[in-house]
């Protein structure tokens, strides 16, 4: 089993850790990189990325992510293909276990480890994500005007992605398994005034049907939760919104978190609740879920840390601030 040391551990490939990583390899920092299990992140399993700033065409997720992770290795990051399993943040340097059984440790430690969107779990669900499905209306809902959606879900964020796409499409459903929502009433009554919204009640998708070739996504096969009925739904695009699980388990009683697991960073930076730790992008943020919100907090976590070496040091251990 190898032992691998840096000033700077970043744990995560999506956005956020290969900002980090530029931004500590420029900074002559050597950073080390553990990509866990989904190298690139949330944005390889996307299509079409059109809002991410330097790019006048849409370009493919995947590409993109291949090109930061290029970008940060060019500059000196040591990418290693590992999951952490356990970490230890009780004392400098912090020291992560990995999958594989190689320990790695940090003098400071960056926290990009994302978030995940939940998923229906259904086959069809995963054939067509990137080609009508999608768990981003802020990120997919351009690629549907004039066109017809459906959302899932029942809660806050379910609403908010149907108000914001009844911006953009011609027509928006949102499929609910209960009779009622669960979201806040003011949001509710914002959603029942727009005209092209509509909801199906007491329903839930048991199939996405399509075309393997464009345009993708057809129709839904609707079953009612209560009679058992199965009906047919014509759409062009089906958005999730079920919510999102942040990737913080590893951290459960070490660092400070909010009820819903995100990591509580103090306001205006990327740091923690343990000095020299540091969160950035999806796991710490569960309002923008951005590529180039995670990008901008990844870079101000590589700045963090660079600053926190300069002031503490490398390998010495450092008392609670
Ligand atoms: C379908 C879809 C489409 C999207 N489209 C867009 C878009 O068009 N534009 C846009 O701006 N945003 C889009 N987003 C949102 C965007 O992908 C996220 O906001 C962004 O990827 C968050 O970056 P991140 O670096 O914080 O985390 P993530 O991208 O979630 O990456 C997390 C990383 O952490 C790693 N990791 C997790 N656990 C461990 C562990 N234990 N050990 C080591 N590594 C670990 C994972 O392997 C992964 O590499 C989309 C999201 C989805 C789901």
């Amino acid at each position: 089993m190898a032992s691998h040391h840096s000033k700077v551990l970043i744990l995560g490939s999506g956005p956020a850790g290969c900002t980090a990583a530029i931004y500590a390899a420029r900074a002559n920092l050597s950073p080390i990189l553990v990509a866990g299990l989904q190298p690139g992140g949330q944005l390889t399993i996307t299509t079409d990325v059109e809002n991410f700033p330097g790019f006048a065409e849409a370009v493919q997720g995947p590409w993109l992510m291949e090109q930061m992770q290029a970008q940060a290795e060019h500059v000196g990051t040591q990418f290693l293909h590992d999951t952490i399993v356990s970490i230890d943040l009780s004392k400098r340097p912090f020291v992560a276990i990995g999958d594989s059984g190689d320990t790695y440790s940090g003098d400071t430690l960056i926290i990009a480890t994302g978030a995940s969107a939940r998923w229906l779990g259904i086959d069809s669900e995963q054939k067509f994500q990137g080609f009508g499905v999608s768990a981003c209306a802020t990120c997919d809902g351009f690629f549907f005007r004039k066109k017809e959606v459906a959302v899932v879900g029942g809660g806050n964020s379910a609403v908010e992605e149907a108000i914001y796409l009844a911006g953009i499409a011609s027509k928006v459903t949102l499929i609910h398994r209960r009779d009622s929502l669960r979201a806040e009433k003011i949001g509710q009554d914002r959603l029942f005034s727009l005209p092209n919204v509509s909801v199906l009640w007491d329903s839930a998708v048991e199939e996405v049907l399509g075309t393997d070739t464009p345009p993708g996504v057809t129709a839904l096969r609707i079953k009612n939760t209560k009679t058992g009925t199965l009906s047919e739904l014509p759409v062009d695009g089906l958005f999730i919104a079920i919510g999102h699980d942040p990737n913080t388990g590893l951290f459960k009683g070490q660092l400070e978190m909010d009820d819903e697991g995100y990591l509580n960073t103090k306001p205006g930076t990327t740091q923690t609740s343990i000095p020299g730790v540091f969160a950035a992008g999806d796991v710490q943020d569960k309002i923008f879920r951005q590529a180039v919100t995670a990008a901008g907090t990844g870079c101000m976590s590589a700045l963090e840390a660079e600053r926190f070496l300069t002031h503490h040091g490398q390998t010495a251990t450092v008392a609670a601030e």
